[in-house]
């Protein structure tokens, strides 16, 4: 397979709402693609569907995992979380950092999880948030530090596991525009800077602007140019 992931006509319904209808979209490595569209058009769905944290109703997700393809959406729920927590990395509005635990700690539980041990796990997240200019916040609560810097950490804890793709969910809907481009930049740099893909949903036209692609979604279908307002939300 030549793209890194490609989402093959999707389809998702909840209940009597149809969020996908025929999702057809191809990410190469190394690439940075951005998903823009109305309120309630899908985007949120599709990047999920993609991650397998959703499976569509038909339709197929196709993963290039070191050379073996994968169909992300047949795959058994454990194989799907397996996935998720090796070849994946999420970045949320809201970091979904625990605030119980340091920014080095949050970096590398990941690693814990997948049996890395403790001194080795430590050092990588040191290594992660230095990279990401936060190298010194490593042992602060997560409670003590701004919006963009929690967001620096939840870079790095979705770069610890040196994922394939990273998805991002509107990484910098919290934050005012000049952290928001601080935050961009070093999203880019620790993914597609390092061959990685990034999909990132968002409603912010700087954001997409940064990526290498903007795709356009209204009504559950990825369309070719951008929805005006008041149309299909
Ligand atoms: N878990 C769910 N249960 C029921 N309906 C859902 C669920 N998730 C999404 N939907 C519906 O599916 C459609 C697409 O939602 P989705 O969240 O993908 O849109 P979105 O483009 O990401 O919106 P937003 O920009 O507001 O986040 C909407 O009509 C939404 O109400």
């Amino acid at each position: 397979m030549q793209n890194l992931i490609e989402a093959r006509s999707l389809f998702k319904d909840f209940g009597p709402t149809r969020a996908l209808r025929g999702v057809d979209l191809a990410v190469a490595a190394g690439e940075s693609v951005a998903i823009m569209g109305p309120s309630g058009s899908g985007k949120t769905t599709l990047l999920h569907c993609l991650a397998g944290i959703e499976t569509p109703g038909a339709g197929q997700v196709l993963f290039d995992r070191l050379g073996e393809v994968v169909d992300v959406a047949a795959l058994s729920d454990r194989r799907r979380s397996e996935l998720r927590r090796t070849a994946f990395g999420f970045v949320f509005q809201q970091g979904l950092l625990l605030p119980e635990l340091t920014a080095g700690e949050n970096v590398a539980l990941p690693l814990l999880l997948l049996g890395r041990p403790r001194t080795d796990a430590e050092a990588e997240a040191a290594r992660l948030l230095t990279l990401l200019g936060i190298g010194d916040k490593a042992g602060a609560r997560i409670g003590e530090l701004s919006g963009g810097q929690q967001q620096r950490v939840a870079i790095a804890r979705a770069q610890a596991a040196q994922p394939s793709v990273v998805f991002a969910d509107e990484p910098t809907g919290a934050l005012d525009s000049v952290t928001s481009a601080e935050v961009m930049t070093a999203l880019l740099a620790s993914t597609v800077g390092s061959g990685r893909a990034l999909i990132v949903v968002t409603h912010d036209a700087g954001v997409a602007a940064r990526c290498d692609r903007t795709l356009h979604m209204a009504d559950g279908v990825i369309v070719e140019a951008p929805a005006r307002v008041g149309e299909a939300s």
